[in-house]
């Protein structure tokens, strides 16, 4: 696999008086309801550079939910979040969080390349990484003029991984990253990850358990349906 290092990030960045920096995200009894019906929270967590929250819970319990409150898409029925300290706002989240959805989110009208660019023309992208890079740290060399409508399921997750690495944003909010991949593209999110942290980022990832963690510093929140462990 190609060079994971792209533009370099503080491991645990600092306030300008050296105090601790606040953790990169922050929930403050986050609840969720549908017709009346929770469907997760009160939740307290909070993740700090370098850290990876992995959200586990069986089908239904709440984890892609819970990712689409923090990312906006939805918006909670209580608690508070916030995003290096501060509460997370329309534009704070812009810069902060990049959403990987279970469901691919390409155009399947244009090639894997024009993707990237549309992508990172709405989002914004590390000016280290090239996208000809990502598509090859993803294993899609030679699929640059390649529709996406024409790519397997496995590689459409690989170039929505592309697009992740291109992003510029600390956090991260990986919803089944696993899902479709054979075990090399398992490896692959797990690298990501890694490399994603050391240089100061943040992940919360969603799983059913059933694959094998990052070996990066991790706290798990463990949601049952209308409730967290
Ligand atoms: N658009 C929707 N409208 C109504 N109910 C929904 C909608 N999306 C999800 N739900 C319900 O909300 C609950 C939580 O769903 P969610 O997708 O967050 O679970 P999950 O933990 O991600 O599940 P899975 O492991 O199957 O992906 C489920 O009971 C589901 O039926």
């Amino acid at each position: 696999m190609a060079d994971l290092r792209g533009a370099a990030r503080p491991a645990f960045p600092m306030t300008p008086n050296d105090r601790p920096a606040p953790p990169l995200l922050a929930a403050r009894g986050l609840r969720f309801a549908r017709n009346d019906e929770p469907v997760f929270g009160p939740l307290d967590f909070s993740v700090d550079a370098g850290e990876a929250l992995l959200v586990q819970g069986d089908n239904g319990a709440g984890k892609t939910t819970l990712l689409r409150v923090l990312a906006g898409l939805l918006r909670s029925d209580g608690g508070e979040i916030d995003l290096d300290g501060q509460p997370a706002g329309h534009a704070r989240r812009a810069r902060a969080i990049a959403y990987l959805s279970h469901l691919p989110g390409l155009k399947a009208d244009l090639t894997a390349m024009e993707n990237l660019d549309f992508l990172c023309g709405l989002q914004g992208r590390r000016r280290a990484q090239l996208p000809e890079n990502a598509l090859a740290i993803v294993g899609l060399a030679g699929y640059e003029d390649t529709l996406a409508r024409q790519l397997s399921a496995g590689q459409k997750k690989r170039l929505s991984l592309a697009r992740l690495w291109m992003s510029p944003a600390p956090l991260w909010l990986l919803d089944e990253p696993y899902a479709n991949l054979d075990l090399e593209g398992i490896e692959l999110v797990n690298r990501m990850v890694q490399a994603h942290l050391r240089e100061g980022g943040a992940a919360l990832v969603t799983t059913h358990g059933a694959y094998a963690a990052p070996p990066v510093r991790t706290r798990m929140l463990v949601l049952s349906r209308g409730a967290a462990a």
